[in-house]
């Protein structure tokens, strides 16, 4: 199925969402042991686009499907539920959003928001029904290792500089045992996007353990953060190695890639004419707000 995105308001409408998103993150930053909602909504943004399947264009962030239970209860999204009810109320102030923009826009609010970069985003995804609600299966699984990683993002056709560019995204948040059946403790700085996922993967020491769900994750005993089997293939495999020594080194370039490669799979699927012109968002604080 193509899907066409339709431009129906200009940057202005928009910036009032973000704002909206923006200001109700500031008012609950407790939630999470003050982690806030930042990295929740980061994750939903993620998650409603990682469905996208090149081979029928079937799943993706255009049709909002997220919102029905079918897809809201994939096993491997437990959890996100907090970041869709924190959305609820922006939905009913904003009628006229789809939830496909609204999912999207919410994961760029907060990415922004954490001092992350400018993420230029493009808007006019269109509600589609229950039908339409792409089958679970399609997240990744977190036990495994760098062939895995690999071959299950050829469904997005990005290459090794993308996929490490993007999953320099764990920086934020933190693994929940309940949620995933992993569980990293959370430190201060889990709420700021930086270059930091790729530091703490080259520097410090990780101790293979298995946790309290029987699943093995790499331990740092010093600063108690963690990291997924997944994660550390990055560190195992010489090719994806390379791209995470350039990002600890180079913030800049890790910004201008992630950006890249976050615009690509939020936009996966979707026509955009040319005269839909991306929306770039000031932060609250550029406001003076
Ligand atoms: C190999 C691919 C990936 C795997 C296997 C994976 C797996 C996971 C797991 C198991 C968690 C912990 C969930 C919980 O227990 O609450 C998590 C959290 C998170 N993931 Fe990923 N992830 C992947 C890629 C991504 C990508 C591409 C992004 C965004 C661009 C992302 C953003 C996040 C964020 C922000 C969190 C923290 C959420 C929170 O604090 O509630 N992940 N991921
Ligand atoms: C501090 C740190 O490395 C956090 N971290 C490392 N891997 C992660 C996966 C999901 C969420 C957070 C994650
Ligand atoms: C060819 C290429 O991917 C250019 N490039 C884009 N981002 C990069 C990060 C580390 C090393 C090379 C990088």
């Amino acid at each position: 199925a193509l899907h066409t995105a339709q431009q129906e308001k200009n940057s202005e409408d928009y910036q009032e969402v973000y704002n909206a998103i923006a200001t109700k993150m500031r008012e609950e930053k407790d939630f999470d042991n003050n982690n806030g909602y930042g990295p929740v909504l980061v994750r939903l943004s993620w998650h409603v686009s990682g469905t996208w399947d090149k081979r029928d264009n079937s799943g993706g962030s255009f049709g909002g499907t997220y919102r029905f239970k079918k897809e809201m209860n994939d096993p491997l999204s437990r959890g996100l539920q907090n970041g869709f009810k924190f959305l609820e109320s922006i939905d009913k102030q904003f009628p006229w959003l789809s939830h496909g923009d609204l999912f999207t826009l919410g994961g760029v609010t907060a990415i922004q928001e954490m001092q992350g970069p400018k993420i230029p985003w493009r808007s006019g995804r269109v509600d589609e029904p229950e039908s339409m609600v792409p089958d679970n299966g399609r997240l990744p699984e977190p036990h495994y290792g760098a062939d895995y990683v690999r071959s299950y993002y050829e469904r997005f056709n990005f290459t090794d500089q993308e996929v490490v560019a993007l999953l320099g995204a764990h920086v934020l948040g933190k693994a929940h045992l309940k949620n995933s059946g992993y569980d990293g403790p959370w430190d201060d700085e889990s709420n700021i996007f930086s270059n930091a996922f790729y530091d703490n993967l080259l520097k410090l020491k990780w101790t293979p353990e298995i946790n309290d769900a029987g699943n093995k994750q790499y331990d740092n005993k010093e600063k108690g953060y963690m990291m997924l089997p997944t994660d550390y293939a990055l560190f195992q495999d010489p090719k994806y190695l390379k791209y995470v020594k350039a990002y600890a080194n180079d913030q800049d370039l890790f910004f201008k890639d992630f950006t890249k490669v976050y615009t690509k799979l939020i936009e996966n699927g979707i026509e955009f004419p040319k005269e839909n012109k991306p929306h770039l968002f000031k932060t609250l604080k550029e406001q003076g707000k």
